[in-house]
């Protein structure tokens, strides 16, 4: 039963620091590997514009802040003009739909191997452990390369550049990729750590690289217009946290310390299915409590328990992944309990400008004869 006359929790607006959002479905950063030799292309136009809503917060797809910041095919950057160039159509199309765009800024430090670098040299991160041969079934990466300390200002550097870029191609701001194993990561998590300089051991020290990034970036465009997303409960690429809670307790409380810093942006742990259903297992909410600005979640999230986590102030924002990529008008389709379209998993990561990309169908065609979702 749909009731029309009283919006959901997730289409209610609110204000977004400086902005204003009409409802809270948010996109999620998703690779999409369409991006050929680093450039954004037109059809990224399409893709975008089609979930861009009035009022809607759109956050891009992981993109390199660097020639070393690659590890997956045809993904886009913002460190050349010609990229920032590339990207202006593609951010216009959004705001002419009257959405939010902000940019995901990406460097994969280890998670990459030599054949994606400049010259074929090393990936570079925190460490120079290899990531083990199960981290993703069918990957090796190549043997990282340890960053010497009087490198590290050099890569901060290049996020700080990339966010002027973004601001330069329009984009209304950054998200700071800190999230799923990547090299922020391998610098926060001790898993991956082993340095024993000022980037490594305790946990100031590991988080010290991220906590620059950060400073560097809120310094360049303004904490108004910069976010970041952080994934402290998860295992992705061999990145693993002994103890989650205070890393994430540490990094909300260095954002904190940026008056107006815009937003949180967490992944949840890993879900158990109980009676067949994902559990959302809440454990982020001591964050969101000691965090100043606008919080979102992301993972696992449905209509339903999106709907609650609103409802229940566990968090202002819901970010969806895989449901979005699928189903261009997702918001619309939770305004009316509409069924769904499944996602095609073999499509994720393909080069295809069209398929598994932009065709996915909307409610409103008439040849809409997509499977509904249980
Ligand atoms: C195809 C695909 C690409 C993804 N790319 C990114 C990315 O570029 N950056 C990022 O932070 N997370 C990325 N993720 C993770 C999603 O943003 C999201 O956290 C994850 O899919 C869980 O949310 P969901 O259950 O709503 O899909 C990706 C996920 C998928 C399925």
């Amino acid at each position: 039963m749909v009731h029309h006359q009283e919006a959901m929790p997730l289409l209610t607006p609110t204000k977004f620091g400086q902005f204003e959002l009409s409802h809270r479905v948010v996109l999620a950063p998703l690779t999409r590997c369409r991006s050929y030799g680093n450039v954004p292309q037109p059809h990224a136009a399409v893709y975008y514009s089609q979930r861009a809503t009035r009022g809607g917060l759109l956050i891009t797809e992981a993109t390199g802040v660097s020639a070393t910041a690659q590890g997956y095919p045809e993904t886009p950057g913002i460190w050349t003009q010609e990229q920032v160039e590339a990207w202006k159509p593609i951010v216009d199309a959004v705001h002419r739909k009257g959405a939010l765009f902000f940019c995901q800024m990406w460097h994969v430090g280890r998670v990459s191997t030599n054949d994606f670098q400049p010259d074929g040299q090393a990936p570079i991160s925190s460490t120079d452990k290899q990531i083990s041969p199960d981290a993703e079934p069918g990957m090796v990466y190549s043997k990282p390369r340890r960053l010497s300390m009087d490198e590290i200002p050099g890569i901060v550097d290049d996020f700080r550049r990339a966010a002027r870029n973004a601001i330069e191609a329009g984009f209304d701001g950054v998200e700071i990729h800190g999230a799923n194993g990547y090299l922020l990561e391998q610098f926060m998590k001790d898993s991956a750590n082993d340095r024993v300089d000022e980037y490594g051991g305790s946990l100031e020290n590991r988080c010290r690289f991220a906590v620059e990034v950060v400073d560097a970036v809120v310094h360049e465009v303004g904490a108004h217009r910069v976010g970041i997303r952080l994934s402290p409960f998860l295992d992705y690429m061999d990145c693993v946290d002994s103890d989650p809670a205070a890393l994430a307790d540490y990094m909300v409380r260095q954002l904190n310390r940026h008056e107006g810093f815009l937003y949180c942006h967490m992944v949840e742990p890993r879900m158990a299915v109980v009676d067949g259903r994902r559990q959302i297992p809440h454990r982020l909410l001591p964050f969101r409590k000691t965090f100043n600005g606008m919080f979102i979640a992301a993972g696992g999230y449905d209509r339903e328990e999106g709907n609650k986590v609103v409802a229940e102030g566990y968090t202002d924002l819901v970010a969806y992944g895989r449901l979005f990529l699928a189903n261009p008008d997702l918001p619309r389709r939770f305004e009316l309990g509409a069924p769904l379209n499944k996602y095609d998993r073999t499509t994720f990561y393909s080069q295809d400008p069209v398929v598994g990309y932009t065709d996915y169908p909307f409610l409103d065609d008439n040849n809409n004869n997509s499977a509904t979702q249980a």
